[in-house]
């Protein structure tokens, strides 16, 4: 048996729609890969009721058949679905490292980024590794067609979860088809400021960074309380606060003695506009770790 954990990750950060992503130290999704003849799943802890078993419609079935490993794979979940925190992802670049090494497959964790990101396709119909990059390299990530690049950033961070359920699929049809020129000058000019924020672990850059003019506001809409909570957020010292992934977590950036303080802040928000929420204060972390065999 093959054990992995491998940690929600925050996608987008405003700036970066489909390209940025970072891995969380906290929480995390535990799975679990021994040998079989065909695919079995089976799901224990958050939101487990929600996740299906058939290989065909859990995403880590389309990893085992990626890599031509059919294996019993046990989940246990500590990211909630769709939660914009990168739960299906936790669970696809767990199976994608625990099957790499069950069948001795030999690949490198920058190789099984595409094989993870099939899994994705099956909850949200396509293969974008925005979260799987970060879940199995950890760090900052930036994820293109031409590849991944990883930077070891450390950044303080608090995401908070409403017990509210956007789908990535749902989520995906609000974003503008079109944007204008002033808007992508504006875009390119956050994402670079937020990777140099990245690369200097300055949160204050990193949070003017995700300023997003496009795909955020038509998110952001998905969220009872986004705008207060996001006021909250910022008035109690954080530097920048934006939708994490495809929602409905809202994701916070601020220097580490603030974050407490940020935290309390959201969720007080949140429960204003009678949301019961959840915040995990957190940080830029570490990819997937293999820690049994
Ligand atoms: N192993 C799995 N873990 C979590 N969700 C899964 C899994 N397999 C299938 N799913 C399905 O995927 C959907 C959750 O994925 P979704 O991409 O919407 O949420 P998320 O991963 O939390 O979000 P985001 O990618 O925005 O961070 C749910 O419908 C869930 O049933
Ligand atoms: N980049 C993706 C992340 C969610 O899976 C989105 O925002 O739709």
């Amino acid at each position: 048996m093959v054990t992995v954990r491998a940690p929600a990750t925050s996608a987008n950060l405003g700036s970066g729609f489909d390209v940025f992503g970072v891995a969380l130290d906290r929480p995390a999704d535990v799975v679990h890969v021994e040998r079989a003849d065909r695919t079995t799943i089976e799901v224990t802890g958050v939101g487990s009721q929600y996740i299906p078993t058939d290989p065909n419609r859990n995403v880590v079935g389309a990893v085992a058949e990626a890599l031509d490993a059919p294996a019993h794979i046990r989940i246990d979940k500590g990211v909630r679905p769709s939660s914009g925190l990168g739960s299906s992802a936790a669970s696809s670049a767990a199976a994608a490292l625990a099957l790499n090494e069950l069948y001795d497959r030999g690949l490198s964790r920058e190789e099984l980024v595409p094989i993870a990101a099939e899994g994705e396709a099956v909850v949200s119909g396509e293969a974008h590794a925005d979260n799987v990059a970060p879940a199995l390299l950890g760090g900052f990530t930036v994820a293109t067609d031409e590849g991944v690049t990883t930077i070891d950033a450390d950044i303080p961070l608090v995401a908070c979860l409403p017990e509210i359920v956007v789908s990535t699929r749902d989520a995906r049809r609000v974003v503008p088809k079109q944007a204008s020129i002033d808007d992508l000058v504006h875009t390119v000019g956050r994402a670079a400021t937020l990777s140099v924020g990245m690369c200097r672990r300055d949160p204050r850059l990193v949070g003017a960074g995700m300023d997003d003019r496009v795909v955020t506001p038509a998110r952001a809409e998905l969220i009872t309380g986004y705008d207060e909570v996001r006021s909250a957020a910022l008035a109690a010292g954080a530097d920048g606060v934006t939708v994490s992934g495809a929602g409905p977590s809202i994701l916070a950036v601020c220097g580490s003695n603030d974050r407490t303080r940020v935290a309390a802040a959201m969720l007080e928000a949140f429960d204003d506009v009678d949301v019961s929420a959840q915040a995990y204060k957190t940080r830029v972390g570490s990819g997937a770790e293999i820690f049994e065999f």
